[in-house]
């Protein structure tokens, strides 16, 4: 699996133990930054890795922020992501399997390593159900092809 990841300064100390620990895996990762802890914006980060995610390069990406929030929201608005903010695994499986989710963003104030690679893990595994879920994705890509931009 290609993933694409990036963070914002509070998030950068644990990308690279996620992106370890899914190459250990197999999958082919790549960091979009930001390389430093220097102060910098999540929506910067947020927003290229969304667009590589959307635009097809990579088949997911992982968002690490303070709180996963401001990353998410940032993710969020670039037309066809939806991304998703979990401190468990069970949203995550479940954001994928319903929602079908194409990133995943968590907090490094929040969660731990341990839970964040179980986080990851759930979510790369799970699959999406299509059927009754498919009528409500298309009901969200309806919603944004009606904003004005
Ligand atoms: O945690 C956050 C809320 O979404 C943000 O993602 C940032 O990580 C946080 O706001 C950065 O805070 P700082 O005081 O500028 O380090």
């Amino acid at each position: 699996m290609k993933l694409a990841i990036g963070s914002d300064h509070v998030g950068f100390e644990l990308k690279p133990l996620i992106i370890d620990y899914r190459e250990e895996l197999g999958h082919e990762v790549t960091d979009f930054g930001p390389f430093s802890t220097e102060r910098t914006d999540y929506p910067i980060y947020g927003k290229k890795v969304a667009e590589e995610v959307a635009a097809g390069h990579f088949d997911g990406g992982v968002l690490i922020c303070g709180t996963g929030v401001g990353i998410s929201i940032s993710a969020n608005k670039v037309r066809g992501i939806r991304a998703v903010v979990c401190s468990e695994p069970y949203s995550a499986k479940l954001s994928k399997e319903h929602n079908n989710t194409n990133i995943m963003a968590f907090g490094s104030r929040v969660v731990g390593s341990e839970l964040a690679k179980m986080i990851v893990k759930e979510w790369l595994e799970a699959i999406y159900e299509g059927g009754r879920h498919a009528k409500r994705i298309e009901m969200i890509t309806e919603l944004e092809t009606e904003q004005k931009r």
